[in-house]
């Protein structure tokens, strides 16, 4: 093993420079970026095992995922739900289902918006430089796919770092020729526009890339990217151990205490637990559901709760945990073909369709339709967006909620009010194959807001996982949302105006079914159906300010204390219509930046 991989038994340092609390897809990152000059001691914890999951795919779950089960969903008929994250070295990055897509313009300029200050630097052009940093355009499409297929894509907004450690950005050699008369009725559809790619701040109907390595279609994720092979001197990871907790000396987190998964496990000496020092900083980035509970085992988080849990208040914060938002999904939609469009005959000179166990097979093509609402529901898109500006914020969220965090939820709900208004803003995502006239639109932005907590009722909240509370449909715009996109897609499907429907039978509709015929019975379906997540968590430590119920300033330090900052998907103040893995990258880059800019 690489030396600077630790076990419980080495060495470990009383001292670094800086510890990450989690090594998964933020962690990795900046820990690689905070060690390459050398000048700093690192050292990232991660709970989970050094396993590769090279594999492409959606791999290993439960093995390297968490076992946590949502709170019952009291607006979903009380169902609840498995919460899938990444528990192995590289984090989710390491079992995601690789798809590379960055948000419009709006999504980030609403992260500045949303801090409350002018000119912040946080907006899209920002971000669009971090992520260039972060992502490398691995494999362009193929000439002749691109041709055939009408993929275009815009080189100028990924970097061109060939170097092993970067993540890279690779289209498919997978190609399906029956996606090709699909595509061409989709783009003639209402609405629809065809910008060059997803990276150039619209949305639309486009290919995208995914996290694969160009050359032999593995994963590309932050393990490979930001570990293998680095082996520095000032690098240490320690898998397998868990942060328990950060541990103050004063207002200042001073180190971390740390315990190894296995019970059967010690560190040097025969000890279950130890406290590891940090000089400069500790960096939480454990991810939307465990950075604010670590916080909050921690003294930092809402005071009133760390009281019941008999925890010290290190500072009362009351967002941390909050403001929990999260891309809902429901099942497919489905309709049989009349008689399927015929499909053209592929191109001999063509790369030979890949065989089925290969990586390179997994992922097809992948085309993607993203829409805002005046696409969407061009009808209701304005009464919509008025119903939201004449809520009273308060009436959204739980009982007794901080009045700082209404008045965050108020600014959220304002800015929301006006995007809404515009086509840019994405409110669904729907993957588009060809095979079968079927689709599963996913909601992109969310106006209801869950939380994350300590488990109360368990005798040890150290012992316990966190409770995870969506609260989806608590705002029961989101169902009227989801009820216009099913409606939408209805009519792509079956609208005299689409081209699809010259080959769909339109009384075939098997999912949700015919006899969902109004939109009452819509949100009924949809409250018996959908699922409050897909794996993307944002929002529970917002970088807003604190009088706004934000946790982290511009710089992603925690309030009220020092040397404390948090670098993951918590930090997004608000969801981005788009998967959330390459935004994270960005966000860790910049990070690392900030970090050492006042090292
Ligand atoms: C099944 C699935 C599919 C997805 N598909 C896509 C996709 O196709 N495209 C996309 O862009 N995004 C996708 N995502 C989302 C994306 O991968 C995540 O948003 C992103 O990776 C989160 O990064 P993060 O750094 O915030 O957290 P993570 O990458 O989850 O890292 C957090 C790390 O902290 C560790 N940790 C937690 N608690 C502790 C503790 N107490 N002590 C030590 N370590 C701890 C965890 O084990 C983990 O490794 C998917 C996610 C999942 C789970």
């Amino acid at each position: 093993r690489p030396w600077s991989l630790l076990s419980h038994q080495d060495n470990i340092r009383e001292t670094y420079d800086y510890i990450v609390v989690g090594g998964g897809t933020a962690g990795l990152t900046v820990a690689d970026r905070l060690s390459e000059s050398g000048r700093y001691t690192v050292l990232a914890v991660e709970y989970g095992f050094l396993t590769k999951t090279d594999i492409p795919g959606v791999p290993n779950f439960p093995t390297n995922g968490y076992n946590i089960t949502s709170a019952p969903q009291r607006w979903l008929n009380n169902r609840t739900f498995p919460i899938l994250l990444g528990c192995v070295v590289g984090g989710s990055s390491a079992v995601n289902a690789q798809a590379l897509q960055r948000g419009t313009t709006i999504d980030y300029n609403i992260w500045g918006e949303l801090s409350g200050v002018r000119n912040s630097h946080w907006n899209f052009d920002t971000i669009q430089h971090y992520i260039r940093k972060a992502i490398q355009l691995g494999g362009p499409p193929h000439p002749g796919i691109a041709a055939a297929y009408n993929i275009s894509y815009e080189p100028s907004n990924y970097g061109h770092n060939t170097t092993k450690h970067s993540i890279f950005a690779t289209y498919s050699i997978r190609h399906t020729p029956a996606v090709i008369p699909v595509y061409n009725a989709i783009k003639n559809y209402q609405g629809v526009d065809v910008p060059i790619d997803g990276t150039v701040g619209t949305n639309g109907l486009f290919w995208i890339p995914r996290s694969m390595d160009p050359v032999t279609f593995n994963r590309s994720y932050s393990r490979t990217g930001h570990w293998d092979d680095l082996n520095r001197k000032n690098y240490h990871l320690l898998p397998g151990t868990k942060v328990r907790r950060v541990v103050f000396k004063g207002k200042a987190a001073h180190g971390v205490e740390i315990t190894p998964r296995l019970p059967s496990v010690t560190f040097k000496g025969g000890q279950r637990k130890i406290t590891i020092k940090a000089r400069k900083e500790i960096i939480m980035a454990a991810g939307a559901i465990h950075t604010p509970h670590i916080l909050q085992l921690s003294g930092v988080g809402p005071a009133d709760l760390l009281k019941k849990a008999k925890i010290p208040v290190v500072v009362d914060l009351p967002g941390v945990g909050a403001n929990l938002q999260d891309h809902a999904h429901h099942p497919n939609i489905v309709y049989n073909w009349s008689s399927p469009p015929p499909i053209p005959a592929t191109d001999p000179t063509l790369p030979p369709i890949p065989p089925p166990s290969s990586p390179e097979f997994l992922f097809g093509p992948g085309l993607v339709l993203l829409q805002g609402l005046p696409s969407l529901s061009p009808t209701r898109y304005k009464s919509l967006s008025a119903n939201l500006s004449a809520q009273s914020p308060s009436m959204y969220l739980p009982p007794g909620t901080h009045p700082t965090l209404i008045a965050g939820y108020a600014q959220q709900q304002k800015l929301y009010s006006q995007a809404m208004l515009r086509k840019e803003f994405s409110f669904s995502i729907a993957a588009i194959t060809g095979s079968a006239p079927t689709t599963g639109p996913q909601l992109m932005h969310t106006f209801s807001r869950g939380f994350v907590s300590l488990n109360l009722s368990h005798p040890d909240p150290f012992d316990s996982p966190p409770v995870v509370d969506y609260r989806f449909g608590s705002n029961p715009l989101d169902i009227d949302i989801v009820v216009e996109n099913i409606k939408y897609f209805r009519g792509w499907y079956t609208s005299p105006f689409s081209q699809l429907s010259r080959y769909v039978d339109p009384l075939s509709e098997s999912v949700p079914g015919r006899q969902y015929d109004t939109d009452e019975k819509l949100r009924e379906w949809v409250r018996n159906n959908l699922w409050p997540s897909v794996f993307h968590p944002v929002g529970t430590a917002a970088k807003m300010p604190r009088d706004w119920g934000g946790v982290v300033d511009e710089e992603l330090r925690v309030y009220g204390v020092k040397r404390l900052s948090v670098v993951d998907t918590s930090v997004f103040p608000t969801l981005i219509g788009a998967t959330t893995s390459l935004t994270v990258y960005a966000v860790a880059e910049k990070a690392a930046d900030l970090i050492k800019a006042r090292a």
